[in-house]
């Protein structure tokens, strides 16, 4: 029997994820701080219906110290909202992280970048991998600075597979992508499958980010944005960082989708191996 949402008081609304709208909670038995993310399904297809399901087993299947935790979900059917309770992320997200660096014109020191490669390829690894969901593979499909988050340790924490979905599902998201899709992978544009290396792309782009403050392919309208995502070609990141740095982002952002690494092969890369502690 899951818990009923009395049990939680809301202390404030800290974001939107894909899909809905996020929460700071407490637990009134013990105090702990939660988040919960709210989905209005009342307007939803069966389809759209069935995707959320997904989502929801797809959460609960996927426990890694590098995913954001899911706890419990609850429906409320007299509203049709569905809560999906999960850890509480005391370092925030990295959208704000840039965004803050913009401001105050500093750069992410290159050791926490390493580290954030490193721990996105680690929760990367086990959704690409066949071990859960009955030996399907799970796509995050939105990875972005606003769905990676940072614990009171400041490790990373990979959330919000609210496009998430497994391969040979039938459930298929009617989605509408908010925003501008800067970390949209040329096959993607192509109209080819969305695959794991489309993931990798992402991450590609993800990391020059953290070190450029600034997506590597930026243009005014969508139709400028795709021509310079085919034709692949972004500066150097800032000099400060190094080649090593340049040398890991130029495979990820490969035009190429079977010519990217995979995210194992990043992990078992010798520079990424050299830069991180064997910690984590
Ligand atoms: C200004 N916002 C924040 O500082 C912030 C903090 C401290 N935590 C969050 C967000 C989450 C958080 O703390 N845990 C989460 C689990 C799933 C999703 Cl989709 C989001 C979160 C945010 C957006």
């Amino acid at each position: 029997m899951g818990p009923k949402l009395e049990e939680f008081e809301i202390l404030s609304t800290i974001g939107s994820g894909s899909h809905g709208t996020v929460r700071k909670i407490r637990r009134r038995l013990d105090n702990q701080i939660l988040v919960w993310k709210e989905l209005n399904y009342g307007s939803m297809s069966e389809t759209e219906k069935q995707g959320l399901v997904t989502e929801v087993n797809l959460l609960r299947e996927l426990r890694h110290p590098n995913v954001v935790k899911f706890l419990h979900h609850v429906v409320e059917r007299r509203t049709t909202t569905l809560y999906i309770l999960m850890e509480y992320c005391p370092g925030g997200d990295l959208k704000r992280l840039i965004s803050k660096c913009r401001q105050t014109s500093t750069f992410l020191e290159e050791g926490f970048i390493w580290r954030v490669l490193k721990q996105v390829c680690q929760a990367l690894k086990v959704c690409h991998s066949r071990d859960l969901c009955g030996g399907r593979i799970i796509l995050h499909r939105d990875i972005k600075p606003a769905n990676v988050f940072l614990d009171a340790e400041g490790d990373v924490k990979l959330g919000d597979f609210g496009l998430a979905r497994t391969l040979n599902s039938e459930a298929s998201f009617a989605t509408t992508f908010v925003g501008t899709p800067y970390y949209m992978s040329p096959e993607v544009i192509n109209g080819q499958e969305y695959n794991e290396k489309s993931d990798m792309w992402s991450l590609g782009c993800l990391i020059y980010e953290l070190c450029a403050l600034h997506p590597p392919f930026q243009a005014t309208n969508h139709k400028q944005l795709s021509a310079k995502i085919r034709e692949a070609r972004y500066d150097r990141i800032p000099i400060q960082y190094s080649n090593e740095l340049q040398e890991i982002l130029s495979l990820l952002l490969t035009y190429e989708d079977f010519l990217r690494p995979t995210a194992l092969m990043v992990l078992h890369h010798t520079a990424l191996q050299a830069r991180t502690s064997t910690k984590n």
